[in-house]
């Protein structure tokens, strides 16, 4: 949509200079381009007409039809109303207006027949509609089925008379005015193979549906196309990485065989297996490796990134594990030690509080290669830090980096790329990940270890409080230790550390023999440290927390995890708080405490996490109840630049957008062919980019 769509929007008939200032700065609506994508956000069924007595104050907006049988205007001048009563064959109901009482008197009269749109309300006993929309009945539209577009727009632009009818109203315009000039922006035969309507169809109908049916098509043609573009940006951007950067062949698995004879702890997942096998073979191909492991909470993911890096420094490389915490970064560096000491591999952990003096070994020994493993945090990525050839880099958590930073990490080595595993313990819905990674290998740890009981998950009130600490102390006397987590934001960082205080003094009070610890993101790093490993090493058996333990801490004999104001917390949140338990062979549980009041949303998040274990569904009830905006990661990507298409909504429409896109690649890599020439220049003009491409560069 070049030339005639990048019009300024000032110049449509009807705007002018004003109103399309307040079109920028209020829609971002700048061009004709940007009007005739300004898609409603929903529609209204005018399909029908209610007969009056089937209406109800619990109804939506609903459309009727009558005859006016009397006008009157009531109450004192100041407060004064206009009442219209219109009745069919069934009944009779008031219509009500408090303003433009004029206006609405030159337009009703007695006697005749009119057309009304609006929401039944009961007031006091009666049925009424306030402020309905009212259209005189005419031949011309007596019995007419039509789906009436409704536009966001804000209160400044109603002010200036650009309510939703005005929007309509300029996109009728437009769309006349540029009938002869959408061009089609898909390939024939992707149209006929996904039986597509035409662009230009899809814009009248989305914008003025013929009838339900050419809706839905509209917004199928409109949303696959959105979602088709963003598919072959991603998957280009892959081929393109692939062809570029070149990755070190690593294939001396001697490292990997001893490790399965001599010091394997358990036996591995089939699932675990299957991933290792997934990496292995891209990191031995030569091509540079670009994955991500979605792993659920304790799903193994530690060991698969241990393996993992047997293979870059049994082949002579170096690995690197990034995390975005110092807790979380000791964590993996604990787990990981385990497994290097047995095999004398040599590994360190390097944070903001590393010491000075050891920060210069550390860097010394990366730097000449005698350091093979280095775990961390963002302190990783000064420059200071310089590998000798650093292999395998894995970034845990990745969303939690900013785009920029991550790339410094890639770009230590001189001569190759080192191969690149991103590994999230949120386990991202299918869709969202399609969208997020796109240009990413996905590998999916989706099984537990064997012989893990499932976690008993209940709600329970703050008013019974007494019985869960009796729980609570049952537990512990079996041996077992219990996290109390509350929580903390920064809007409300005063209250909720105050909260967070009470908690720990009233369980001190009504736990008076049992060892608490204590940790938030407030307390100094030395300090935080101190409580965590007494927790670990099992000194104390309660352990008060806030968010900060969220993810990887991994305390086995931890069986039991308090959630308090679990209505504050989000669902992925939740889940990974309550994957802190689970994790030995003993039966953990996991109480969310809550008051009685409880918005909806809250509820049926606590229900969730009552009904279900499985991190998938859980992100895809998130994925519903918030839109992809509000999850953990997307903020910073762009999806949310989507103008139609709707991740939570719109998971087929992707699979077959992604499986078109595919295609085409595969088929015609440059899209150099004539057929389709208009993808290419479609890919080519996306100046607007949908997803934040920078990320991958
Ligand atoms: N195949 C297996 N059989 C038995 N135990 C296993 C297996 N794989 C991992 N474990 C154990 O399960 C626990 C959880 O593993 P790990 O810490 O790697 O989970 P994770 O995937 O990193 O989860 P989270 O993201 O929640 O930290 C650890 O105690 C680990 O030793």
């Amino acid at each position: 949509m070049q030339g005639f769509f990048d019009t300024k929007i000032e110049f449509l008939k009807g705007v002018g200079p004003q109103k399309a200032a307040l079109l920028n700065k209020e829609l971002n609506i700048f061009t004709y381009g940007d009007l005739i994508q300004h898609y409603p956000f929903r529609y209204e069924d005018r399909t029908k007409f209610y007969p009056i007595n089937e209406l109800n104050g619990s109804m939506p907006y609903v459309q009727i039809k009558g005859r006016v049988r009397h006008i009157e205007a009531a109450g004192p001048p100041r407060k004064r109303r206009l009442k219209a009563y219109l009745r069919d064959e069934s009944g009779e109901i008031e219509l009500v207006w408090f303003k433009g009482i004029q206006w609405v008197l030159k337009k009703l009269q007695p006697g005749v027949e009119y057309m009304v749109f609006g929401k039944p309300t009961m007031f006091g006993s009666k049925l009424n509609i306030a402020h309905p929309e009212i259209e005189l009945l005419t031949n011309n539209n007596d019995g007419i089925s039509y789906l009436h577009p409704v536009y966001n727009t804000t209160e400044r632009l109603k002010q200036k008379y650009l309510d939703s009818k005005a929007i309509s109203k300029l996109q009728r315009v437009l769309l006349q005015l540029s009938e002869s000039r959408i061009k089609e922006t898909l390939p024939q035969n992707l149209q006929s193979e996904y039986r597509l309507l035409s662009k230009k169809e899809a814009l009248f109908n989305v914008h003025f549906p013929e009838n339900a049916d050419a809706l839905q098509k509209a917004l199928f043609r409109l949303k696959f196309e959105e979602l088709f573009y963003v598919q072959l940006r991603l998957l280009k951007l892959k081929l393109a990485r692939i062809d570029k950067f070149k990755g070190k062949p690593l294939q001396d698995t001697s490292a990997l065989t001893r490790f399965y004879n001599e010091h394997l702890p358990f036996d591995l997942t089939s699932a675990q297996k299957r991933v290792i096998k997934e990496i292995y073979h891209d990191m031995k191909s030569g091509q540079q490796m670009n994955r991500l492991l979605q792993g659920d909470v304790g799903s193994g993911k530690t060991i698969v990134a241990f393996i993992c890096m047997l293979l870059a420094v049994g082949s002579g490389c170096q690995a690197v594990m990034m995390a975005p915490t110092e807790i979380l970064a000791s964590q993996h560096y604990q787990g990981l030690q385990e497994y290097a000491d047995k095999m004398e591999i040599t590994i360190a952990l390097l944070t903001g509080s590393t010491k000075k003096s050891e920060r210069k070994i550390i860097h010394s020994y990366l730097k000449s290669g005698d350091l093979n493993i280095i775990v961390g945090t963002h302190a990783l990525l000064e420059d200071i830090v310089q590998f000798k050839e650093l292999g395998l880099a894995i970034v845990d958590e990745q969303h939690r980096f900013g785009v920029a930073q991550r790339s410094r990490l890639w770009q230590k080595n001189k001569d190759f790329y080192p191969h690149v595993l991103v590994m999230t313990a949120t386990p991202i819905p299918r869709t969202l990940a399609m969208t997020l990674y796109g240009d990413l290998d996905v590998s999916v740890i989706d099984e537990l270890p064997a012989g893990r009981k499932p976690i008993k998950t209940v709600h329970r009130y703050d008013a019974n409080r007494l019985k869960v600490n009796g729980f609570m102390k049952e537990q512990i006397a079996e041996g077992r230790q219990v996290y109390v987590v509350y929580p903390l934001i920064e809007e409300s960082e005063k209250l909720d550390l105050k909260h967070l205080m009470d908690g720990y003094e009233s369980i001190c009070r009504s736990f008076p023999d049992v060892p608490v610890s204590i940790v938030h993101g407030k307390m100094k790093p030395d300090a935080k440290d101190y409580e965590m490993q007494r927790f670990v090493k099992g000194e104390t058996k309660i352990m008060v927390a806030t968010t900060v333990i969220e993810v990887g801490v991994n305390v086995p004999n931890a069986s039991v995890m308090v959630i308090e104001n679990a209505e504050r917390f989000g669902l992925a949140q939740l889940h990974q708080l309550r994957g802190r338990v689970g994790r030995g062979a003993d039966q953990s549980y996991c109480i969310l405490m809550s008051s009685y009041k409880l918005s909806k949303e809250a509820r049926i998040r606590i229900d969730t996490m009552v009904k279900t274990n499985n991190g998938f569904e859980i992100a895809d009830t998130d994925l519903q109840l918030r839109g992809p905006g509000d999850l953990m990661g997307t903020q910073q990507s762009g999806v949310l630049d989507l103008l139609i298409a709707d991740l939570g909504k719109d998971g087929k429409i992707l699979q077959a957008a992604r499986s078109a896109a595919l295609a085409i690649l595969n088929d015609d890599p440059e899209l150099e062919r004539p057929e389709n020439r208009n993808v290419r220049a479609q890919v080519e003009s996306m100046r607007k980019t949908v997803v934040n491409w920078s990320r991958i560069s």
